[in-house]
């Protein structure tokens, strides 16, 4: 037989949030009325100077930032479109994302989404999605170029590998503006647990972008597609944001390619397949700030003219959809297509072809595994490019010497000497040690991060050598050792060398002796 349950009566809550807020509102309360005529009879004014001066000063610093951050000079009649990367570990729902975002600005549904769509998003606005696969090499480069970063993690597996890779890679590429987008909320069951983790996933995000950075959920998704209201809401963003204008892409003009075609003749593809293409690729052009001041005088001088006329004297017009024809490229490049990798046409500022020695300060990832050996071949990114090079480690001394390291030193900084072209100091340098995407994905991937330093023709890296010999003739000043080189070229090679025994005496090796007792 059933027994008959009585029911729990309601319980006070004694903890959490809601009884510390009710137990302070009770006696805030209490407070008034016992003191009701030590009220502030100035209303609205401050009570605490301290609290007054900071509050002041908040509101100066933010108007002093406002001031001067750099704006962009928007000159183009119409910009070119602000690129939008859409980024996540696989399955997080990029691709869902993308396709109602599409949906949502131009009512269309998109059935097959490969490579950039670009769609128009206000009067004066049009915009470009890109979703960045988990290849290094797709993540550096959407890192180079992106306007917005919308940042996917999946809420029911948190940050993943990916997203830290990423965010690291922004870090040393200059920092465009990130939006976090939570997905898979739908599969926490609980209530009380998703407003735990909504939580908990915001200051670990706030952390790693900044305090207050935008993050948006979408809390379920239905036929496939997630809620109309919450898309709304996040293209509304989109369509508002301001974007800050980066050292590297504001200093370096670019475009990048949303479609590529094989111009070559198909007879001298019969001739020879792997002859070398000539193709093309079209996309928006992007004038960047140097420029912007000469087109604009340009175009108070040109106006008056016919468009056609205009272009013949002072080329295409920023933001203008344009087609650029290469020859001469490689024929893997065709082969090998997958418009799912961005292409990037980057220009160089004049000098920036020549090579030199570049002395980067350098530090290896905490989070790489592997530690990096002085003369291992090493990939670096750096400016548009990304070269395979070998790196010499070295640390500087306090007279100046820069003393070569076998190793990267644990959680400290280094230089990397490099052969490699050359580059503004302050530009971001990453390393990587491999873009072979099949080898073990689950660890970090990025290597190390630095700073370019400077350029040099050449570059000495002193080596410390441990050499062992045998003391048979000691003179007042002089000595002579036994032993420690093995054929007398090695010797000469050493004439002029500073030594330094265990003991602290101090020499310089002179020269060998050719018939030694
Ligand atoms: N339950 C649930 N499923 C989702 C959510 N977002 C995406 N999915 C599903 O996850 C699967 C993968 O989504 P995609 O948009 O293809 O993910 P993707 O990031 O583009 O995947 P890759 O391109 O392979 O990296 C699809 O079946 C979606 O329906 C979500 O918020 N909740």
């Amino acid at each position: 037989m059933m027994e008959a349950t009585k029911q729990k009566s309601h319980k006070k809550r004694q903890a959490g949030t809601k009884a510390i807020k009710k137990k302070k509102r009770d006696k805030k309360g209490k407070e008034n009325e016992e003191a009701e005529d030590q009220r502030n009879p100035k209303a609205f004014t401050y009570r605490s100077a301290i609290r007054a001066a900071r509050s002041k000063r908040r509101t100066l610093d933010i108007n002093e930032k406002r001031n001067r951050l750099p704006q962009v000079d928007r000159t183009p009649v119409e910009p070119p479109p602000v690129l939008i990367a859409v980024v996540g570990p696989p399955k997080v729902g990029k691709t869902t994302l993308i396709n109602g975002l599409v949906k949502h600005f131009t009512h269309h549904t998109v059935s097959k989404n490969q490579g950039p769509v670009t769609l128009v998003s206000g009067k004066k606005r049009r915009i470009t999605f890109i979703e960045c696969n988990n290849d290094i090499n797709t993540m550096i480069d959407i890192a180079k170029v992106v306007d917005l970063v919308l940042l996917l993690v999946d809420a029911s597996f948190g940050f993943e590998m990916e997203t830290f890779e990423f965010l690291n890679i922004l870090q040393t590429h200059g920092f465009p503006r990130v939006m976090g987008v939570l997905t898979h909320l739908d599969m926490m069951k609980k209530n009380k647990n998703l407003r735990r983790l909504k939580k908990k996933l915001k200051q670990r995000f706030w952390t790693e972008i900044y305090q207050g950075a935008k993050l948006f959920y979408l809390s379920n998704i239905r036929h496939g597609q997630y809620m109309k209201n919450e898309l709304h809401n996040l293209g509304r963003f989109i369509s508002v944001t301001k974007f800050k204008p980066l050292d590297w892409q504001s200093s370096h003009p670019y475009l990048i390619a949303d479609r590529m075609e094989d111009l070559t003749s198909p007879d001298s593809i019969k001739e020879d397949p792997l002859c070398n293409r000539t193709i093309s690729v079209t996309y928006y052009d992007e004038m960047k700030e140097i420029m912007a001041e000469r087109a604009k005088r340009n175009r108070q001088e040109f106006e008056s003219l016919p468009p056609e006329q205009r272009q013949d004297y002072i080329g295409v017009q920023p933001g203008a959809y344009v087609r650029l024809e290469i020859p001469n490229i490689p024929c893997e490049f065709v082969q090998h297509f997958d418009p799912s990798y961005p292409i990037i046409v980057g220009s160089l500022l004049p000098g920036e072809e020549k090579l030199g020695y570049v002395r980067v300060r350098m530090k290896r990832h905490r989070w790489y595994k592997k530690i990096l050996k002085s003369h291992d071949p090493l990939i670096v990114s750096m400016g548009w490019r990304r070269f395979q090079t070998l790196c010499v480690y070295s640390v500087e001394d306090h007279n100046g010497r820069r003393r070569m390291l076998k190793y990267t030193p644990e959680h400290i900084h280094c230089m990397a000497s490099f052969y490699g072209p050359v580059t503004t100091p302050n530009t971001g340098v990453l390393a990587i040690q491999s873009v072979n995407n099949n080898i073990n994905t689950s660890d970090f991937r990025v290597a190390a991060t630095g700073l370019v330093l400077e350029m040099e023709k050449s570059t000495s890296i002193v080596k410390k050598l441990k050499l062992t010999g045998v003391p048979y003739k000691i003179f007042k000043n002089t000595a002579f050792i036994k032993g420690m080189f093995n054929t007398p070229l090695e010797c000469a090679k050493f004439q002029g060398a500073l030594i330094r025994t265990v003991s602290g005496i101090r020499g310089q090796v002179k020269k060998n002796l050719s018939s030694p007792e």
